[in-house]
């Protein structure tokens, strides 16, 4: 009989470097001397897509717990730790801005499953009115939260906002090329704008709250350097 996932989950603000964490400590995992069979998915793939957010109307909630499919997500992750093989997790693009139509992550009954978004560690503390729910933190076996203070998040927004946008100066079916022809102050204050409008928003009503119930907390200061590392015992 296979044996269920061990599942370890990555949480954090937008731009915190949730993906960049996930990918290194899959490249670790996978380099075990035991040669683990690790896959890493991000709930960004199980947002809506725009259309779906536009057509709610929560399109300025993106990133919000209302902004993603949970149900799909739970039926995932029931299967996934079922053995299911090769189950298909949608796919989200920051240059497109969008859920990729077709595209596919294939996770295929792994030893270990990375799971990072910033609604990983959210749970029925913050759903009150919601009774006999199983929550996306039910299935995490280990939690890791990235933390660090909101200026240098901006910073890293901005900065990441600010990549985005060149990376799509000669395509005009991206969604950052909009902001590729733009002066560079006015794209540094359109970010800002967004993060305090949405990011900021989420960060303080849905994700710092979770903070304490992690794992691990790993803290960074300047230039991404981890400053701290709290492990609950
Ligand atoms: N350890 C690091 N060193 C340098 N840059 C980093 C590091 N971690 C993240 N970044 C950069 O910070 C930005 C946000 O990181 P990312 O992993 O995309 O965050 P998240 O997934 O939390 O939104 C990206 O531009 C990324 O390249
Ligand atoms: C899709 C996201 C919620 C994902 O978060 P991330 O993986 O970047 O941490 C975020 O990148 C986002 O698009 N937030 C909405 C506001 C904005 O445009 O930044």
């Amino acid at each position: 009989m296979e044996t269920a996932p061990f599942i370890i989950s990555i949480s954090g603000s937008v731009s915190v470097g949730k993906t960049t964490t996930a990918r290194l400590l899959h490249e670790l995992l996978k380099a075990w001397p035991s040669k683990p069979k690790v896959s890493l998915i991000t709930t960004d793939g199980f947002l809506y897509p725009n259309a779906e957010l536009e057509k709610r109307g929560i399109m300025n909630q993106k990133g919000f717990p209302v902004s993603y499919d949970v149900k799909r997500l739970m039926k995932f992750l029931c299967q996934v730790k079922d053995g299911i093989p090769k189950l298909k997790v949608p796919v989200y693009s920051h240059l497109t801005y969008d859920v990729v139509p077709d595209k596919f992550t294939i996770v295929d009954r792994p030893d270990i499953l990375i799971i990072e978004g910033v609604n990983v560690l959210q749970n029925g503390a913050d759903y009150p009115e919601i009774r006999n729910r199983v929550f996306i933190s039910d299935f995490i076996d280990f939690s890791i939260y990235v933390d660090a203070e909101e200026e240098y998040l901006i910073k890293w927004y901005v900065d990441r906002f600010l990549k985005l946008r060149e990376n799509t100066f000669d395509d005009p079916s991206c969604y950052f090329h909009r902001y590729a022809h733009m002066p560079e102050s006015e794209a540094i204050s359109l970010a800002k704008m967004i993060w305090q409008a949405v990011n900021h928003v989420n960060l303080i009503k849905n994700i710092l709250p979770c903070r304490n119930r992690a794992n691990l907390i790993l803290r960074k200061g300047a230039e991404h350097k981890i400053e701290s590392i709290l492990l609950r015992k």
